[in-house]
């Protein structure tokens, strides 16, 4: 549809009107996919439509017009120079949302060129592009199968949130895609084989049996307490990185929510989150979880995380102004957090947890500007509640000494814990070998944090992916910690595999 030829008018004012048709076409299109969407989709296709009833979006476009060039090229032209700009932004969150405008920019072509709701994916069909559009993936049929393959993309891209969160397999930045073949895809393993022959064949249908037989298997588990062979109880908890991933999801799965990471509010590309919005978003996680325990994380910017207006450039980040640091150093910024989390106590059973924690004077400092907000809320008259204060475990010097820190709970960050013991990054393929959170010394350090839980009595529990590593829960329970938080998808393979401990 984006390539379809359009008979120029040559009248500059029934161009401009022809785009302002299209624009118009495109925004009501998008508006009704997103009154059928819900959650995570529904915020998507809603921030497509803000930026196409933006103005300045089609500005330079209408000018072109005004100068003699036909709509569809001035609109191209106009949308060129702006995925261009989202393109090279430093932070992979904007250049995810060039993919938007791409989608934004073909529909109003389609509009303009007569073409639009022509293009159709076969129900379970592997799409095969260069990109996908969040749009386009959402219009799609996945109800009978299919998959993904991508010859751009990344994948922190909306559209591969959306793959996951649907379960439908993607693999993206593969360079080049196997159009017209026939394939495999493997999104678990980010694997696409071109023609593969019987041996191929059997091999992968032998391994989705298997995979279909293991989830099958699991799913028993999924709705009961998790237990080990000799009864001991273990609690599992799920780590959310969007509320969309709620949707849709019983709280009975699981003993709560062990971690929110909170980045995603800043994430919106419209400045920093205002008290209310942040207290609406965690006041509707803790409904979700009916009185069950909602482990809500400061904010943990910096590192491999930059949010644009807030974190500083570093030559090493990860050793830099991240989590509780760069909180501390913006105390306007982590204060309305504060306020919305200690509002959002009101509304279930809230608890606050600081990043990247290396001296007990951080949780300290956290502490009383918890408290200056919980003043401030009660002189306004707000209703509120001053949440447990606890801490992640994640930086060694916290580790080796946790019983120093009278936190009210630790979380012990397997990810972080695991690239600051080993010295090795955890966004680095050269050095994953030794990032490895099954390694002795890190295993220690995670018994050390189980024992200072257990010497100071405040539970201990464990939000890093190791959680969800199968091969490895036999080592982290051996250490007496007995509760993971890892994500929903994991839930139901993570409890049985607690059951044959
Ligand atoms: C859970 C963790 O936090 P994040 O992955 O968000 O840094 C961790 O470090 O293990
Ligand atoms: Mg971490």
């Amino acid at each position: 549809a984006a390539t379809a030829a359009r008979a120029a008018t040559g009248d500059p004012a029934r161009e401009a009107g022809d785009l302002r048709a299209a624009l118009a076409a495109a925004a009501a299109e998008i508006t009704a996919l997103a009154e059928r969407s819900d959650g995570e989709a529904a915020d998507i296709l809603a921030f497509q439509v803000a930026m196409l009833e933006d103005a300045a979006l089609a500005e330079g476009a209408f000018h072109a017009i005004e100068a003699g060039i036909p709509a569809d090229h001035a609109w191209r032209q106009a949308l060129a120079a702006e995925i261009e700009g989202y393109e090279a932004a430093e932070d992979e969150y904007f250049r995810a949302r060039a993919a938007d405008l791409v989608d934004i920019r073909d529909r109003v072509l389609a509009h303009l060129t007569g073409t639009a709701g022509l293009d159709v994916v076969p129900r379970g069909a592997i799409l095969a592009a260069e990109d996908l559009t969040p749009s386009r993936f959402l219009a799609t049929d996945w109800s009978a199968g299919g998959a993904v393959v991508l010859a751009g993309g990344s994948p922190s891209s909306h559209v591969a949130m959306l793959a996951r969160a649907r379960g439908v397999p993607m693999v993206v930045a593969l360079g080049e895609t196997p159009a017209g073949r026939v394939a495999l895809v493997d999104g678990d393993r980010g694997v696409v084989v071109v023609e593969p022959g019987p041996q191929t064949r059997q091999a992968f249908e032998g391994r989705m049996e298997e995979a279909a037989a293991a989830g099958a298997a699991a799913l028993a588990f999924r709705d009961r307490p998790a237990a080990m062979a000799d009864g001991t109880p273990v609690s599992v908890l799920i780590n959310i990185a969007e509320p969309a991933e709620l949707d849709g999801l019983d709280p009975a799965i699981c003993d709560g929510i062990g971690l929110v990471r909170t980045e995603f509010l800043f994430h919106a590309g419209r400045g920093l989150p205002d008290e209310e919005a942040q207290l609406a978003v965690y006041a509707r996680i803790a409904a979700w979880a009916r009185g069950r325990p909602v482990t809500i994380r400061t904010l943990d910017a910096g590192g491999d995380k930059p949010i644009a207006g807030l974190t500083v450039q570093e030559a090493n980040p990860f050793l830099g102004l991240r989590g509780i640091r760069l909180s501390l150093t913006r105390p306007e910024v982590f204060r309305v957090q504060l306020r919305a989390l200690a509002r959002a106590a009101v509304h279930g059973n809230v608890k606050v947890m600081l990043p990247m924690v290396a001296v007990p004077a951080e949780l300290e400092r956290a502490g009383a500007l918890l408290d200056e907000a919980v003043a401030d809320l009660k002189a306004a008259g707000l209703p509120h509640a001053r949440p447990p204060l606890g801490i992640m475990v994640e930086v060694p010097a916290a580790a080796i000494s946790a019983t120093r820190f009278p936190a009210a709970f630790y979380s012990i960050g397997s990810n972080d814990l695991t690239q600051y013991t080993m010295a090795a990054a955890r966004d680095l393929g050269a050095v994953a070998e030794l990032n490895d959170a099954g390694d002795p010394a890190v295993l220690a350090l995670i018994a050390s944090t189980v024992a200072a839980g257990a010497a100071r009595g405040v539970e201990v529990s464990l939000c890093g992916d190791a959680g969800a590593d199968l091969s490895l829960l036999p080592k982290l329970l051996a250490t007496g910690l007995r509760a993971v938080s890892v994500a929903p998808v994991a839930v139901a393979r993570v409890k049985a595999a607690i059951a044959r401990c």
